[in-house]
């Protein structure tokens, strides 16, 4: 293939970012697992943590794995369930073949689109992920696909790539696959592609330039990438699209240089977590305060604390979106909206005592905020 080449740019600044790594790299075609691209990526994570970075990886490459494993029938291996059979044996080996680079932990972490489509299986994924990430480790994420059929399943590991990217707060999503970023069409087929350095918005006419996937061992191809990508831009989160079998591109990458495509996220993370906020659903609860906290709140920038609650209706679990409203005129008026750190049974309990308290009344304690300043939203004469 003979097309333009991608040039230098800077790389957009990270802290935590969520790295996914196709089966085009670790799996040649037909062949099992292979550390040879891994080894470079792998440089380039320690480089990350040495500078005190986070990185959340997700790795492909199960299905690859077991269908080189098993070898045999290898045309009879093409069912679903065949399929997910090939993935549970593949999975181990892909989890062994990063942990052979790292001496901190890697763990693994198996997700379905149900654990991240319900609100309290995705809190506890993002807590576990949290964790993994304060205890030092890899968290090595693939989807589960022993269990994953069509409607559980997210399809493909570029879309669960962004989906994670935005559970974690990451601050750039990064995919990593067999050639060197998106071009304004398939360079495999057109010789005169031209490379694409910067993409503003992944609008219908560079959606029209994907084409499929560009080995027999990968999924999505360039579509699914840029669906990742937009679904980052939508939490806010840019992306950058380089090539891991390049190691002068890693070596670029480790120097926050990029040689690829860089995604523009549009939003700022803290107004796309403010519209998610806004627009999340309400579970059926509702916190009354009482007007001092109702300014604070308003006046943006305070957490709403045991002591400025006066009642709670409805029901509602653990970190579930519930209404916070105050009496206004002998009315009660919806003043915001947030994330609840207590169920409602807890938040009678410690309803206007003070943070101090909540362990002794409780027994235990999840923090002195029952909605924390970052998962609250006022929504009285806010514009949607
Ligand atoms: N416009 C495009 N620009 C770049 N690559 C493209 C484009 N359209 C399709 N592709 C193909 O997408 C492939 C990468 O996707 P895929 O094979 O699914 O890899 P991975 O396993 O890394 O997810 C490339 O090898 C290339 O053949
Ligand atoms: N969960 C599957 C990967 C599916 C997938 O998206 O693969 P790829 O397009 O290579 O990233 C596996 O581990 O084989």
């Amino acid at each position: 293939m003979s097309t333009s080449r991608h040039s230098e740019q800077e790389l957009p600044r990270w802290r935590r970012a969520v790295l996914k790594v196709g089966s085009s790299l670790l799996a040649a075609n037909g062949g099992g697992l292979s550390t040879r691209h891994a080894l470079g990526l792998a440089e380039f994570i320690a480089s990350s943590h040495r500078a005190g970075r986070e990185v959340v990886l997700v790795s492909s490459g199960a299905v690859a794995a077991g269908r080189a494993l098993v070898r045999a029938q290898p045309e009879a291996a093409h069912g679903l369930a065949a399929r997910q059979a090939l993935a549970a044996i593949g999975q181990t080996t892909v989890v062994a073949l990063w942990q052979r680079f790292f001496d901190r932990p890697v763990a693994q972490v198996l997700l379905t689109h149900d654990d991240l489509r319900n609100r309290r299986r995705y809190l506890n994924a993002r807590a576990t992920l949290r964790e993994l990430l304060s205890l030092g480790a890899l968290p090595v994420v693939n989807e589960n696909d022993t269990v994953a059929v069509d409607e559980l399943k997210l399809g493909d590991n570029d879309n669960l790539a962004a989906i994670v990217a935005a559970l974690v707060d990451a601050d750039l999503l990064l995919i990593a696959t067999d050639i060197d970023g998106l071009y304004s069409a398939n360079p495999r087929s057109d010789p005169a592609a031209q490379a694409i350095d910067d993409v503003a918005a992944v609008t219908p006419q560079v959606l029209a330039m994907a084409g499929g996937a560009g080995s027999s061992v990968g999924t999505g191809g360039m579509l699914t990438k840029l669906e990742a990508a937009t679904k980052a831009a939508t939490a806010g989160i840019g992306t950058v699209l380089f090539n891991g079998t390049d190691a002068q591109a890693m070596r670029l990458l480790a120097a926050d240089r990029l040689r690829g495509t860089r995604f523009r996220a549009g939003e700022t993370r803290l107004h796309a977590r403010k519209y998610w906020l806004r627009h999340a659903p309400l579970a059926g609860g509702r916190i009354r305060v009482d007007a001092g906290a109702a300014r604070a709140l308003q006046s943006g920038g305070a957490s709403l604390l045991p002591g400025g609650i006066v009642g709670v209706s409805g029901e509602f679990a653990r970190g579930d979106m519930v209404e916070i409203e105050t009496m206004l005129n002998e009315q009660a008026s919806s003043i915001a909206r947030g994330i609840s750190q207590y169920a409602a049974g807890e938040v009678r309990r410690i309803a206007g005592r003070k943070s101090a308290e909540i362990e002794g009344l409780l027994g235990y304690s999840y923090g002195e905020t029952v909605v924390h300043r970052d998962d609250l939203v006022a929504t009285a004469g806010a514009n949607p």
